[in-house]
């Protein structure tokens, strides 16, 4: 079997998106004073550069018509010319059963401008659509290939209560609790842009939605970058007497000592791993014990051949991995690893940050039930298919 040919087209939303509002999720971009600098700029809210309405869907074709299915969501059109130019040429004609070959090819290729970020994200896309055509060449689930089912089924955390009304969010919180949900994160909304005033609207929503979901359920804590160690140190004893399961990415990717004093400050485990990539990342972050909680999104670290990779050596430093985002290409090495206690899954709802696209573009994704999301056995690849339903609500860029 050999590839005869790589598609890579972005997916844009043009249909009904929730208009942005002010600080519904701390991020990064709070400090920048003015972020209107942005071409993506749409107002004040601070999350335009993060708001990622597209989605790009690579296709990998074989000489014997099997059609894998990939797909990458940071910087799509960014990527879409990544795939064209650089890593289609590197595929074509290979045996995709030479997946570690192949995407070490990629990741070398790349290496003078693609080792982080986007570059290995469209990496990930063409291996995620490979590791497709393998299980349907061989008519099994994905997960069958990685080691197959480790759980009966998947406990999966309720993932958005961003930071709006305090009613809305108790609302929300208790609409999915009464759902089965026995997990749930929530936003926070401030950080050190927003001074003492922001600290306890941030105490405040977390209060309200331990008020609903009461300390027998799980509540994780998403900071997405927004914060710095300095306002971390303040408000993480604050969070302690709310028991969160974790706080995630209070600060950038880059500070990994500040991720490493923040992990150690409190009793709360600090997560990350969303803005990380490739094995040489997450070797970084175990070594210097900077997460107790690994999130690596399988279409941003450098696709299946290295997630499970770094699954293996997160189970040898005894970090368990909770993948960014649901989606299949993270479900399946959920499923198949010991090491992989849960999954994040993003309820279907209008398009806000971009997360929820995936459901607008692709059919095959489980529907949680009680908190747990079912992989079938017998749907061989990744279980996906494109979505006909809103085509006509996107703009395509072949
Ligand atoms: O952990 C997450 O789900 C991400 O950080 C979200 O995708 C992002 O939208 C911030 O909530
Ligand atoms: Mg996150």
């Amino acid at each position: 079997m050999k590839i005869k040919s790589v598609r890579a087209r972005v997916f844009e939303w043009q249909g009904k998106t929730v208009p942005p509002q002010g600080n519904f999720c701390s991020n990064a971009m709070d400090l920048v004073y003015d972020n209107r600098a942005s071409s993506h700029a749409s107002g004040t809210d601070t999350m335009n550069t993060f708001r990622f309405h597209g989605w790009t869907v690579v296709e990998v074709e074989t000489d014997d018509g099997i059609v894998g299915l990939g797909n990458v969501a940071l910087a799509p059109r960014i990527a879409k010319a990544i795939v064209d130019e650089y890593l289609a040429p590197l595929v074509v004609g290979q045996d995709p059963w030479d997946y570690e070959y192949l995407n070490q090819r990629m990741y070398r290729a790349t290496q003078a401008w693609g080792r982080k970020g986007v570059g290995m994200a469209a990496i990930s896309a063409v291996d995620i659509a490979i590791w497709d055509i393998l299980g349907k060449s061989v008519d099994k689930p994905v997960f069958k290939l990685l080691g197959g089912r480790t759980k009966e089924k998947i406990p999966c955390y309720y993932s958005k209560l961003y930071r709006t009304d305090l009613k809305e969010m108790q609302a929300e919180a208790e609409k999915y609790l009464k759902q089965g949900f026995r997990a749930f994160k929530m936003r926070f909304g401030y950080g050190p842009a927003h001074g003492q005033q922001g600290v306890v609207e941030n105490l405040k929503s977390v209060q309200a939605v331990r008020e609903v979901i009461g300390y027998d359920n799980d509540l994780m804590l998403e900071c997405y970058m927004g914060w710095n160690v300095e306002y971390a140190r303040r408000i993480l004893p604050k969070l302690e007497k709310f028991q969160p399961r974790w706080l995630e990415e209070p600060v950038i990717a880059d500070d990994i000592d500040g991720y490493a004093e923040l992990n150690r400050l409190t009793s709360i485990p600090i997560s990350g791993g969303e803005h990380e990539f490739s094995l040489y990342g997450f070797k970084q972050l175990l070594d210097r014990k900077a997460v107790s909680v690994v999130q690596y999104d399988t279409n941003r670290v450098g696709g299946i051949t290295m997630a499970h990779k770094i699954n293996a050596l997160c189970e040898a430093y005894s970090v368990p991995v909770i993948p960014h985002a649901g989606q299949m290409h993270n479900y399946h090495l959920t499923m198949s690893s010991l090491n992989c206690p849960m999954s994040e899954y993003f309820p279907v709802f209008d398009v806000e940050v971009g997360n929820e696209l995936f459901y607008y573009i692709f059919d095959g994704e489980p529907v949680a039930q009680d908190g747990f999301l079912q992989l079938r056995d017998d749907v061989p690849g990744l279980g996906l298919t494109l979505k006909t339903d809103y085509l006509d609500q996107f703009r395509i860029i072949e």
